[in-house]
């Protein structure tokens, strides 16, 4: 039984069991279990593979064994799952993949069911992944049904990318964007200004690590492949410069700045500021600019970790930990001490549904339900509202989230533009254009702007900038 299934299946398990994220729970198995570089590889990509193509595998294994899936022990599920990933996608022998199935099955759940396992996989690697596709489609109730198995998304999310795209006339990408949503993203990297050294200099002394100017953000970089942080370390950069941020998030933050131009002095306010990637390049353009960043994150072990990230540009920033909707989070005296504060700039990257990130988050899909939305739409809302009383005459609001659905993204803006007459809309499109390294492909007649993985090669970012009428 090899060390890195085993590992595999204690991640999957505590997925599931403990509400672990992958992408955290990955990294400390790796190194309990000291694996070598190649097999920690190998159970990443086990792990990352299986958590993406479960609704996928699900359906196989349901179909291979002619048993639902609820009526086969949680065990024995991981069990399969890690197997039929190995099969269908990954270049393991099949005989290797049924022996460590199978062994994985006594250690982890009973031997007997050892025979079921050895069955059902044995019946998978029968036919060829295409030809699984063929039979999940014939066995479909519907069409839509037969994709969402096919491209392992939930239904509810599958139709809610499909509505984003047809917004923008742009239906005939879903597949690709669903294909997009199964590959691992390249690791992107965001050299911001007190680093010293532009992104040429850095691809010229982090090449042989793997680092290379790629992308469309201004600032971007990508990794080859390998350890992020020890290929950062090697740059010898001051603390924090060079981090690893998606693109898109790269570009959100950038619009915000690049909008109008910046006078010194201006304050700046990012409200929902935690991990804060978007807070460092806020941070890094104040202390450049002469600016003043406020950021506000409402939990505080998240607020920590934003001052984490503004270590090189802290003298420029304030972190604080409100509920982005009281008057404290915007460092309001109240109508005796001052009343309420103008901020020139603000952020609001609202905490939402991240199905924008689908392919960083591998279980993220299966977590999501439809009703999260309700309350999550409210508090967008919510915070929307709250930012704009702070916005300056003339000041520029940034509405950002990192999911592509309509409730989250141009229902939540109509509305509040509807009722705020306060408020115009700019061409967000235009701003990301000029900021871009070369024009992106931006498709729709919105002023707003959705990036997607297929198209943009970022994570499916919603941008959209307001201004204060004067
Ligand atoms: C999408 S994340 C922000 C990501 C961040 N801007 C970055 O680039 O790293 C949304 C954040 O909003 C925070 N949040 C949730 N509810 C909030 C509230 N009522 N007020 C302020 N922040 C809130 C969440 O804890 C989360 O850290």
């Amino acid at each position: 039984m090899s060390a890195a299934r085993l590992a595999a299946y204690d991640v999957l398990r505590d997925v599931d069991e403990r509400e672990a994220y992958a992408n955290l729970a990955l990294p400390a198995r790796i190194r309990e279990a000291g694996l070598n570089p190649r097999d920690a590889a190998f159970v990443t990509e086990l792990v990352s593979g299986t958590l993406r193509g479960r609704g996928r595998y699900d359906r196989i294994i349901e179909i291979a064994s002619s048993r639902e899936m609820d009526r086969i022990d949680p065990r024995t599920r991981n069990v399969l799952r890690l197997g039929a990933h190995q099969l269908l996608a990954m270049r393991t022998a099949d005989h290797a993949a049924l022996n460590e199935s199978v062994e994985l099955q006594r250690l982890v759940a009973n031997a007997a069911g050892a025979g079921f396992v050895n069955g059902v996989l044995r019946t998978i690697s029968r036919s060829t992944d295409a030809e699984w596709n063929d039979r999940i489609a014939a066995e479909a109730p519907s069409a839509d049904a037969a994709l969402a198995a096919r491209t392992s998304h939930p239904s509810w999310i599958l139709r809610a990318l499909r509505d984003a795209l047809a917004a923008e006339g742009r239906v005939d990408e879903l597949d690709d964007l669903l294909a997009a949503d199964n590959r691992a993203p390249r690791v992107s990297l965001a050299l911001l200004p007190g680093s010293g050294i532009d992104v040429d200099t850095a691809e010229a002394l982090g090449g042989e690590a793997g680092i290379a100017v790629a992308g469309p953000s201004p600032l971007g970089l990508e990794l080859a492949g390998g350890d992020p942080g020890r290929a950062i370390d090697g740059l010898d950069l001051p603390e924090g410069t060079l981090r690893v941020q998606d693109q898109g998030s790269q570009l959100a933050a950038l619009a915000l700045l690049r909008a109008s131009e910046i006078r010194a002095g201006e304050q700046w306010l990012d409200l929902c500021a935690g991990p804060g990637g978007k807070t460092a390049v806020l941070a890094a353009e104040a202390e450049l600019m002469g600016a003043e960043l406020r950021a506000n994150e409402v939990a505080e072990h998240r607020a920590e970790l934003v001052r984490r990230a503004v270590v090189a540009s802290s003298d420029a920033v304030r972190v604080v930990s409100h509920d982005g909707r009281e008057p404290e989070a915007f460092g309001d005296g109240g109508p005796a001490n001052g009343g309420t504060r103008r901020y020139d700039r603000i952020l609001v990257d609202a905490p939402c549904s991240g199905l924008g990130a689908l392919r960083r988050r591998p279980e993220a899909r299966w977590r999501k339900a439809p009703s999260d939305l309700p309350e999550l739409t409210r508090l967008q809302a919510e915070l929307l509202d709250a930012a704009a009383d702070h916005l300056a005459e003339d000041g520029l609001l940034a509405y950002v989230t990192c999911s592509p659905h309509l409730a989250e993204t141009r229902v939540v803006l109509d509305r509040l533009l509807t009722k705020r007459s306060d408020l115009e809309e700019l061409d967000t499109k235009a701003v990301l254009n000029r900021v871009a390294r070369e024009p992106l492909d931006l498709a729709g007649d919105a002023l707003s702007a959705q990036l997607w993985p297929h198209r943009n090669g970022t994570d499916a970012m919603f941008v959209a900038l307001l201004r204060r009428r004067a």
